[in-house]
């Protein structure tokens, strides 16, 4: 969809990058503008959205940091990217989540009564529009609701939490969405790999905090997963027994059919593949590497699947697999390899989570190329 929207200069300031060159000519000026491209990305606490922002905006470049307000914020800003965290509209502090006078058994953070969707979905619109806006701050260390920032709209804004699918005008507001799908027993790993390691919790207290969330996590968190455009599912392996989640089967599911992006795949479009590549051009660690690329279905809907299982070794190898994928959404090849090894730090880097969010990323950047061209 293309969003030119023409007028006086003066009747309208949207953030100077997202306006072409033309409109700084003075008077009577005529303003060519296109709107934000606006993304949902949605996952469950602790699924990795972080990691993912991160490998989404090193793919347009420049430097991403939290905005400047001189106090607690959750917004990153660069110069083509927002990343909008929707915990900023908790409707509640975490005091008053625990007990008030709607709520006196308490409520989470997941429930759908916990957010303001109102005012979500109006700085959703206005951001779409080109306008800024003066938004809340739920502030994660102290647990309070801060005063609000105000927050410029940039070519693309990403909103990224537990509900982006979740209020219709939002949703179809939205030009690509995506869904973190972490299965509960790689979530589970996750969880108790961080909180065991770093925050002193038992594996009982990890249990209890995943299983309290269950409930309202099913509601209205899951439900979003047939709506995305683009899921990414994280399970564990087929090919060993792994309870740490080392060893994972990633899939990309990308709908088919849709406006802007269309699905990568393996080797021969629309074709059921199983790949396990030459040993000798990809080091892996036993049991190996096994790729696939089928067309599915995913709630009713028509869908094309890359799924990975197992983890490689050498990151730089990953250009021989680069090799074998059609439609990644590279500009050049290598492109892939390249951002892979920039972040091989990030968590999942060595499997398919971290390759799908990278094709991902570049899904997204397709779509916000096909919008403004
Ligand atoms: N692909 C992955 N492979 C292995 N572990 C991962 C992966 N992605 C995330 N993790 C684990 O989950 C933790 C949380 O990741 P990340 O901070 O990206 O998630 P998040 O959804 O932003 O979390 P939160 O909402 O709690 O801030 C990481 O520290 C890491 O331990
Ligand atoms: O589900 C979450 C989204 O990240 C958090 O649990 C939610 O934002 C509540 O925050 P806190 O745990 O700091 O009280």
């Amino acid at each position: 969809m293309l969003s030119l929207s023409v007028g006086l200069s003066v009747a309208f300031s949207p953030a100077p990058s997202v306006v072409s060159q033309s409109r700084v000519a003075p008077r009577a000026t005529v303003v060519e503008m296109v709107n934000p491209v606006v993304v949902g990305v949605a996952a469950d606490s602790g699924c990795g959205k972080s990691t993912f922002m991160r490998r989404l905006t090193s793919i347009f470049g420049g430097e991403c940091k939290l905005l400047d307000i001189g106090r607690e914020t959750n917004t990153l800003v660069s110069d083509m990217t927002t990343v909008i965290c929707l915990d900023d509209y908790h409707k509640w502090d975490r005091t008053g989540r625990k007990s008030n006078p709607e709520w006196p058994n308490g409520i989470t953070a997941l429930h759908e009564a916990c957010q303001d969707w109102d005012k979500m979905a109006a700085d959703v619109l206005d951001l779409k529009a080109g306008k800024s806006v003066s938004k809340p701050i739920y502030n994660h260390i102290t647990g309070e609701l801060d005063p609000y920032e105000d927050v410029d709209p940039t070519p693309i804004v990403i909103f990224e939490g537990l509900h982006p699918m979740y209020d219709e005008r939002v949703n179809k507001a939205l030009d690509l969405t995506v869904y973190l799908d972490i299965t509960d027993e790689v979530k589970f790993a996750w969880k108790a790999q961080r909180d065991i390691a770093e925050r002193g919790a038992t594996m009982e207290e990890v249990q209890k905090a995943i299983d309290g969330r269950k409930p309202d996590f099913a509601a209205y968190v899951e439900p979003q997963k047939a709506k995305a455009d683009i899921v990414v599912q994280v399970l564990f392996s087929d090919l060993i027994d792994d309870p740490t989640g080392k060893f994972l089967k990633v899939r990309l599911i990308t709908k088919n059919n849709l406006k802007h992006i269309s699905p990568a795949y393996l080797m021969d479009e629309g074709a059921s593949i199983t790949w396990k590549p030459n040993p000798n051009k990809l080091t892996t660690s036993a049991p190996g590497v096994l790729f696939k690329s089928y067309q599915d279905e995913w709630f009713g809907q028509s869908v094309s699947v890359l799924e990975m299982d197992g983890k490689i070794d050498s990151l730089e190898e990953l250009i021989y697999v680069e090799s074998q994928l059609c439609n990644t959404g590279t500009k050049y090849y290598g492109e892939l390899t390249e951002q892979m090894v920039n972040n091989k730090a990030s968590p999942g880097s060595e499997n398919g989570s971290g390759l799908f969010q990278t094709i991902c990323a570049f899904k997204i950047r397709e779509a916000f190329e096909a919008i403004t061209a």
